[in-house]
This record gives structure tokens, sequence and C-alpha cells, in this order.
């Protein structure tokens, strides 16, 4: 559905997962779209983070899952092959070429312009080709914003002059360095210390706050934390680094008490909205800020205006930033039909998922699984609820998946409805747990309707038999 004199219905800037379901969602509704990008289609998921970080730990994980059946392990004979791992990385992030996502979008019925895109007042957007040609976008009914994030650079003296890694660097490097130093313990932080550990890296995780994953359940943080230093990750924690400098080959982190040395030092330590250079200050918004939306995810202030995705700082999940499209998208087609809108919870058009039913799993062994509210942000919203904990590996399924299984299952119950607020699962697998609990919070299952949602014996599902008798003491 190309269009002659650059005007769609809808132009989206940025092709990462978000913008490209927002351009399909809207493309399915009979409105025309353009997809701006001016690196690679598919984004940072596909290329830079989830897909290849994943890619580096699987293997160790499923080495670690037969290496804990007596009898299957005797078959581990060998260690993880580096250069396999690699190689497999390799092809889970396409060897950097997007040739298969334009496809994809071509057969969508997108538009597709390289370039790089910044708005110029209402409706309007101009990009900057790649021979330095610019072409004039307008936009009949919105444009939805999806540039996403980038890794924020902490303000400590010296930091940006020893050329860190970003995430970007260390989803991609092709050899394991022989020694890195970890800044941050959150997602990142954690999912790469272990990555590259297992690949042959003498690693150091250096961590501000007094706790690895400070947001997940206290239980989460105690068995990532026991797991990486008894895998031989030297974690350190409570510590504020001052300053960075570069020694030889070696970059040095310094902190009142102690220094930390390595090869090379990654950036774990958070992001922010890549919302500069593109023309937002054009239409009244701040440069380098999140872009302030509403549940359909409509910029406050600004009608036409979509921000999707990372940039919203929502929930930076490529599982919610395509959510996300698929509410944005068809809150633009309601609104371009004249259609109602309804702007309430759990509508066709809003993302109330966002704030208290958003599942993520931390891909570390042991896997930290979770969906809703953690005990402490029940507490801090000033909820009635009540903790229920079970260790999973006292259900058969978890006995028979792996010899001395150590888990954990904790369950956020609102005692006055009955209903679930949360759970997190701690545990080797428990990713393939994380479904039914989100299912169950989102649909705000009553706890007696649960008890006839029977797990199969003998599954680590059990798990969730336990939960429930437990809460009935
Ligand atoms: C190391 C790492 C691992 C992760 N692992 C997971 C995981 O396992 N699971 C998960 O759910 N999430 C994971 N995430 C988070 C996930 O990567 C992001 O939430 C997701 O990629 C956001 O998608 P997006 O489309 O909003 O932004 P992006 O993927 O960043 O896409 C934005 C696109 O916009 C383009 N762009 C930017 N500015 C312009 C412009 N001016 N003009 C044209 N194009 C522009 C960019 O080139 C990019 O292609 C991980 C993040 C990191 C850093
Ligand atoms: N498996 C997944 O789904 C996955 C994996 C990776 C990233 N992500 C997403 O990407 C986002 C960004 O991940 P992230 O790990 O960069 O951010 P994060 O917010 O998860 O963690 C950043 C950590 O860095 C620490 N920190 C901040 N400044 C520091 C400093 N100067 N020195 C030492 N520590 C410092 C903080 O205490 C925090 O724990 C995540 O919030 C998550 O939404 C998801």
């Amino acid at each position: 559905m190309s269009s002659a004199d650059g005007t769609y219905d809808v132009v989206v800037l940025g092709a990462g997962s978000t913008g490209e379901n927002v351009a399909d969602t809207v493309v399915r509704g009979g409105l025309s779209a353009v997809l701006v990008e001016e690196h690679l289609v598919g984004g940072e998921c596909s290329y830079y983070a989830c897909m290849p970080s994943k890619a580096l730990i699987r293997g160790t994980e499923a080495l670690d899952e037969v290496r804990a059946v007596s009898g299957a392990a005797a078959a581990v004979t060998g260690e993880l092959d580096v250069t396999a791992t690699l190689e497999r990385r390799d092809t889970f992030a396409h060897h950097w070429d997007d040739s298969d996502q334009v496809a994809w979008v071509e057969g969508a019925g997108i538009d597709l312009l390289r370039g790089t895109a910044r708005l110029d007042g209402e409706r309007s957007v101009v990009v900057t080709g790649p021979d330095g040609g610019g072409t004039r976008l307008t936009a009949r009914h919105a444009v939805a914003v999806c540039t996403g994030s980038e890794a924020m650079v902490p303000p400590v003296a010296g930091l940006a002059d020893v050329r860190p890694w970003t995430p970007r660097e260390a989803t991609g490097a092709k050899t394991p360095p022989r020694s890195l130093v970890v800044l941050g313990g959150g997602y990142v932080g954690c999912e790469l210390s272990f990555a590259w550990h297992a690949l042959g890296s003498r690693v150091t995780l250096v961590q501000r706050m007094p706790r690895l994953l400070p947001e997940a359940e206290p239980q989460a943080s105690d068995a990532v934390l026991a797991s990486l230093r008894d895998r031989g990750v030297d974690v350190r924690l409570d510590v504020d680094v001052t300053a960075a400098r570069r020694d030889g080959d070696e970059v040095v982190l310094t902190a009142a008490d102690q220094e930390v040395r390595g090869e090379e030092v990654l950036l774990a330590t958070g992001r922010r909205a890549r919302t500069t250079g593109i023309g937002v200050e054009t239409v009244g918004l701040e440069p380098g800020e999140y872009l302030d939306v509403d549940d359909t995810l409509q910029v406050r202030g600004v009608p036409w205006l979509y921000g999707v995705g990372d940039v919203n700082g929502r929930q930076l999940l490529t599982h919610m930033g395509k959510y996300q499209a698929r509410q944005a998208g068809a809150a633009i087609v309601a609104r371009a039909r004249g259609e109602e809108v309804r702007a309430g919870d759990w509508s066709p058009h809003t993302a109330t998922a966002d704030h208290a039913a958003t599942p993520s799993v931390v891909f570390t062994d042991p896997q930290v699984a979770s969906v809703g509210l953690t005990s402490a942000q029940a507490r801090d919203a000033g909820l009635p609820h009540r903790v229920v904990e079970y260790p999973i590996g006292s259900v058969a399924g978890a006995e028979l998946f792996a010899d001395g299984y150590e888990g954990t299952a904790v369950a956020v119950v609102d005692p006055e409805r009955e209903v679930l607020l949360g759970v997190t699962f701690v545990g080797p697998a428990v990713a393939e747990l994380l479904h039914a609990a989100t299912v169950a919070v989102v649909g705000e299952v009553p706890i007696g309707r649960l008890w006839h949602a029977v797990p199969a014996y003998p599954t680590v599902s059990e798990v969730w038999l336990r939960l429930l008798e437990t809460w009935r003491g």
C-alpha cells in the first residue's frame, strides 16, 4: 500500500518488535502504514538483546539439567563447546542481517523506509535517508513513536572514556573476554554474568544496591546470588563505584574501599528513552524523557501521537511492547473509524496488564519467573495481602525433574477478594510454569475456583496445589 506523496494513515518511527506490531495491527484494521528504520528491522530484541543473550545461556542450562539427573549425568563427559555456542548465538541473531524481517514487513502490506526519522510539527515526520536525502511523511491519523531505549551510562568519573561494553557488545562478542566486570545487578547484569562466566570469562559483578534483582521477591535475589557465587562469579553488593580508568589492557573501577579490574566492563545499569534527536521538541515535549502516555498509549496532550514499547518506560520487555502495540493499534483504528475507544481496564484498547499483571523471566539458573505484584509492591500500594510460600523441591514432579531440586514459589494473595495479586517462581526451568500464573492473575480467578484447576501428576505444576493447601492452612 505505497503512497506517492508520502501521506499515510499511520507513520511509525522505529521497526523494532513494537513498531512492527503497531504497523501490522493498523494494516490489519484497514489503514495504510509506513515503518521508518535507521538500523536493523526487528530492533534490539532480535539482534542485541533477548535472542542472542538467551542463546548464550541455553547450552549451560541444558547441561545443568542433564547433570542434575543421576544416570543421565554420566552421559555428560565433555564441557560446553564455546565456539559452537557462539555460532548458535550468531544464527539466532540472523548474523545481524534483517532480510527475513524485511520480507515479513513487505508480506504484511507495510511500507518500509530506511533512514533516521524525526518529528517536525503536527503529524509530520522528516526522514533522512542513508544517502543524506530527505523525505517528508504526513500522517492522516497517527504517528507512533517506537524508538526504544538505550543503555544508560551512570555518572561515574571517566567511565564513558574507558570504552565500556553496552549490552550490544556483550551479546555480540566474538570471543569470551579473559575477565569481565559487570556493573549493575539487574536483569542484564545477572543474565550476562551467568552467560559469560559459563563461557570461560572471570566475572566480577558489582551491584550498587544491597541485593541483586532489587525489584524481585527477596527469595529470588538470594537464590540467584547464591548460585552465581557457587559457580565462581565474584559478586560484590552495596558497592558505589566512583571512578573508572584504563590501565594497560585493563579497566579499573574504583570505590571507596576497593578496586575492581577486568579486560572489559559491561554497563548493565538500566536504560534511558531514545527520544533525543527525534524532534519531540517540535510538538512541545522534552527530549531525553520517556514519553508520558495514557493506557491507550496516546501521548498526554498530543492526541495524534502515540508512544509504544520501551520508549514510554512502562515495562521494558519485548512481549509487553508487542502487547502495547496491539492495544495502541486497535485504539488508532477505532479512532480513525470514529468508533468509541474504551479507556477502562482490560478493554481491547488499553494496556491494563502493564500495571499489575506483567510477566517476566530472568534467565539465570535458577530462573526467576514472576507476574503481577511482589509482596513489597502490594505493601507499598496499601493493598491487603498475605504471602504464601512453598518449596518447589518438595513436589514429586520437581524431584523427578532434577535430583536435589531447589526452588521456591511465592504467591501474594488478596485475602479480602481471595484472588492472586502476584506469583513468583524461583528454580530450574520455572519459566514454563509462568503462564498459568499470568492467566490466574489477569483473570482474577477466585481461589475457590483454582482448586478445580487440578495439576497433572507428577508435574512441577503440582506446586499450585501445595500453594492452595498452604493458603488454606
Ligand atoms: C541484554 C538484554 C536482554 C533482554 N532480554 C529480554 C528478554 O529476554 N525478554 C524480554 O521480553 N525483553 C528483553 N529485553 C528487553 C527488550 O530488548 C526490549 O524491551 C525490546 O527490544 C523493546 O522493543 P522496542 O521495539 O520498544 O524497541 P527497540 O527494539 O529498541 O526498537 C527501536 C527501533 O527504533 C529504531 N530507531 C530509533 N530511533 C530511530 C529514528 N530516529 N529513526 C528511525 N529508527 C529509529 C532503532 O534502530 C530500533 O530498531 C532485553 C534487553 C536487553 C538490553
Ligand atoms: N529476561 C528479560 O526479560 C530481560 C533481560 C534483560 C533486560 N530486560 C529488560 O531490560 C531492562 C534493563 O535491564 P538492566 O539490567 O539494564 O536494568 P535494571 O533496571 O534491571 O537493573 C539495573 C541495576 O543496576 C544497578 N545500578 C544502577 N547504577 C549502578 C551503578 N552506578 N553501579 C552499580 N550498579 C548500579 C541498579 O541497582 C539495578 O539493580 C530491564 O528492566 C528489563 O525490563 C529484560
